[in-house]
């Protein structure tokens, strides 16, 4: 089978040199494009370069048009408006669009269901296999814990990170309100500051820290009476989640057009 063809935008980011890395180290998949915003310093330079690799012969460029003309894949980690626009393109040119960008609002991520009509979205908050694999635990555990277990989730990430509570932390909170088969929505406590009032029954909490170079570290608490019980992960390297984001593009490729989810790509659905 030929190889993959893959596109990466927001190429001179944290997340883009990480997935130029790995596509170089990894069989059946190449780069052929890197795409960057129209003005961004690192235009012309070369992804494998900029990626700390040997030149691999790809400039970065910003006509994603035409990169994604002769592609297969794109892989995405950039901001909600910017993929939001990449998943029009996509969609158009019949790519697997990875998305990895956070921070969407829920009218914007409502915005993606158009394309989905027509191509393959795999979307998550974190494409690890631990993120992923806690979810799944973390739904068993809400269910089987009962209200009495109050459910908080703390996460830290490095100083940089623009949005909060991160999607990682969006994401076990969904998992921790479908194991209880409530609406994350209608629960989520964001932000807590000054007289707040006693904690709200039922409540999911989320707290933010920021500082220095996490790369991003989850804890979910259950808080019961007389006993904790604390499910966490740590990501150590940013290559956890490219090389996440590379197997969602294989995985995608000839599926039915949908959104789908790294759950879907793990086969963790069902747990
Ligand atoms: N799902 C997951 O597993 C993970 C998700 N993320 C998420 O990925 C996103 C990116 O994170 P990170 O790499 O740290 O952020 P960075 O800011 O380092 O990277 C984003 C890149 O996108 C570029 N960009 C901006 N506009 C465009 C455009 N129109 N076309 C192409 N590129 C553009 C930026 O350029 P410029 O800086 O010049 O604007 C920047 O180089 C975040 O939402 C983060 O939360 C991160 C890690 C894992
Ligand atoms: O911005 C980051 O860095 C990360 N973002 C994702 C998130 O918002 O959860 C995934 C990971 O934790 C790193």
């Amino acid at each position: 089978m030929a190889d993959l063809r893959l596109v990466v935008v927001g190429a001179g980011g944290r997340m883009g040199r990480a997935l130029v890395r790995a596509i170089s180290e990894a069989r059946g998949v190449m780069l052929v494009g890197a795409i960057e915003r129209a003005g961004a310093p690192t235009l012309g330079r070369d992804a494998g370069v900029l990626a700390g690799l040997p030149a691999l012969g790809v400039p970065v460029l910003d006509d994603p048009a035409a990169a994604f003309a002769k592609a297969d894949g794109v892989l995405d980690f950039t901001t909600p408006a910017v993929s939001l626009a990449y998943a029009a393109l996509a969609a158009k040119s019949g790519l697997v669009h990875v998305i990895g960008t956070t921070g969407f609002s829920a009218e914007e991520a409502a915005q993606l269901e158009p394309a989905s009509r027509s191509a393959v979205l795999v979307k998550s908050g974190n494409m690890s296999l631990g993120v992923n694999l806690l979810a799944a635990l973390v739904k068993r555990a809400a269910a089987t814990l009962g209200p009495e277990f109050d459910i908080e989730i703390v996460e830290m990430h490095h100083r940089m990170k623009v949005d909060a509570p991160s999607g990682t932390a969006l994401l076990l909170g969904e998992a921790a309100a479908a194991g209880r088969g409530t609406a994350l929505n209608d629960h989520a406590a964001r932000g807590r500051d000054g007289m707040t009032g006693a904690r709200r029954e039922g409540d999911i909490g989320f707290a933010s820290l920021r500082g220095g170079t996490v790369v991003g570290d989850h804890d979910v608490v259950f808080a019961g009476p007389f006993e904790r019980i604390v499910l966490g992960h740590k990501a150590e390297d940013r290559m956890i989640f490219a090389r996440g984001a590379l197997k969602a593009a294989q995985w995608g490729f000839g599926k039915a057009p949908g959104l789908y989810s790294m759950a879907d790509v793990l086969g963790l659905t069902d747990i």
